[in-house]
């Protein structure tokens, strides 16, 4: 019906990035009204621009059952939030909204995994060329990324006003204003470890340092999503346990993973270091690639022995979660040793905006670009140069 040209309307506006300085001061102040008249237009927009984007898709991928069921999630929740668009602001109207934020929360629960399915079942059914990886990957980033951002407006907004209070604790929201860095570190390793000591029936152990190099001797803390570090920092430490142990398999002493915290004038650091073995660089661009790391499933039968990592999409979507607030998540490895992972985050509340992906011209001109041509020679076939050179 009207769908159409309501996404045309919305998806014309930017979506408004916040910073975590704005979330937490929004938050302090709390007035339900205002994040109403601010969320019942932001979300149409983010979900908008995005849903337009999942229409430029490659055609193979667009037709696959579960990217139509995605598609449909998304045009059920955009109309649910229009609904809102000129309604009275009363205490019944605010009460229904926060009820379709929960439902609609709910509905997209599962998105993540119905798009990796979505990818499977068109590597099952179709060839897929460089330029259509090319495409997927671009749009899988921006679309797991709008999804973070839309369930972080959601989040705010039902913790603050979902009538659940939050007791003395200082969190607004689901930002903590003054995140100890090291406990979110302890608790993702010890839950990674329990899952390592169950497979392995081993783990290495955790080495920690820190260098406050602005407030020496300092807790480092930071303003922060604890949720969104701690599911870094678990993927890492999994990762990490994995290459360690499959790499010292028969010995009974294993390296430590070091974790080093550092809080500099305008970063905060969190680099994990482990002597797992390290990866081979032409392999290290697929652990962030969505098509590769998309495995047929293990079948139900052995889930209970699903490998601590490998399958899923953990290390692009801590990527995200990253880059999410401006910071980063950089490997670095050295083959026949092993790898450092940095986790790179904004010390300055103001600087950590929100990074969305944008419905444009030159979004649109991405997926309709093909891949540039090379302009530097990597063929090692025995082109004439070569047999030249064996003429020597
Ligand atoms: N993330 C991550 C990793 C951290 N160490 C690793 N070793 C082999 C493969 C992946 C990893």
């Amino acid at each position: 019906g009207h769908i159409p040209k309501m996404l045309d309307f919305y998806s014309q506006f930017n979506p408004s990035p916040l910073s975590i300085k704005q979330f937490i001061d929004f938050g302090l102040s709390a007035c339900e009204r205002k994040s109403f008249t601010f969320l019942r237009k932001e979300l149409p927009v983010r979900l908008a621009n995005i849903m337009q984007e999942i229409h430029l898709l490659p055609e193979h991928l667009l037709r696959m059952p579960s990217v139509g069921i995605v598609n449909n999630l998304y045009i059920t929740s955009f109309e649910e939030i229009i609904h809102f668009e000129k309604s009275e602001i009363n205490d019944t109207t605010l009460d229904k909204f926060c009820q379709a934020l929960i439902k609609i929360r709910n509905r997209h629960a599962d998105v993540v995994e119905v798009m990796a399915k979505g990818i499977i079942e068109l590597k099952e059914s179709h060839d897929v060329d460089a330029h259509m990886e090319n495409n997927i990957q671009y749009f899988l980033d921006r679309f797991f990324m709008s999804r973070v951002s839309i369930r972080m407006l959601i989040n705010q907004h039902t913790l603050l006003f979902g009538g659940v209070l939050n007791g003395h604790s200082r969190h607004v929201g689901c930002i903590d204003p003054s995140c100890d860095v090291i406990s979110v570190i302890k608790d993702a390793y010890e839950n990674a470890r329990f899952l390592c000591d169950q497979y392995y029936l081993a783990s290495p152990e955790l080495v920690v340092k820190s260098h406050n190099d602005l407030e020496c001797g300092n807790e480092i803390r930071i303003v922060y999503v604890p949720s969104h570090l701690y599911h870094i920092l678990f993927e890492l430490f999994k990762n990490s346990m994995r290459a360690v142990m499959e790499y010292y398999g028969d010995s009974d002493t294993y390296p430590p993973v070091e974790v080093t915290i550092v809080r500099g004038k305008e970063d905060i650091c969190v680099k994990m270091s482990d002597r797992g073995g390290g990866i081979p660089r032409s392999y290290m661009d697929q652990l962030f690639k969505y098509m590769y790391s998309t495995a047929p499933q293990p079948s139900k039968s052995d889930a209970h022995t699903v490998p601590l990592a490998g399958y899923g999409y953990g290390l692009p979507l801590s990527r995200l979660y990253a880059r999410y607030l401006h910071g980063d998540l950089v490997l670095l490895s050295c083959e026949g040793y092993g790898t450092d992972a940095v986790i790179y985050l904004k010390a300055l509340s103001n600087e950590a905006n929100e990074l969305l992906p944008i419905f444009n011209k030159t979004s649109t001109k991405f997926y309709r670009t093909p891949l540039a041509t090379a302009d530097w020679s990597s063929s090692c076939g025995g082109g004439m140069a070569t047999r030249q050179l064996n003429m020597g």
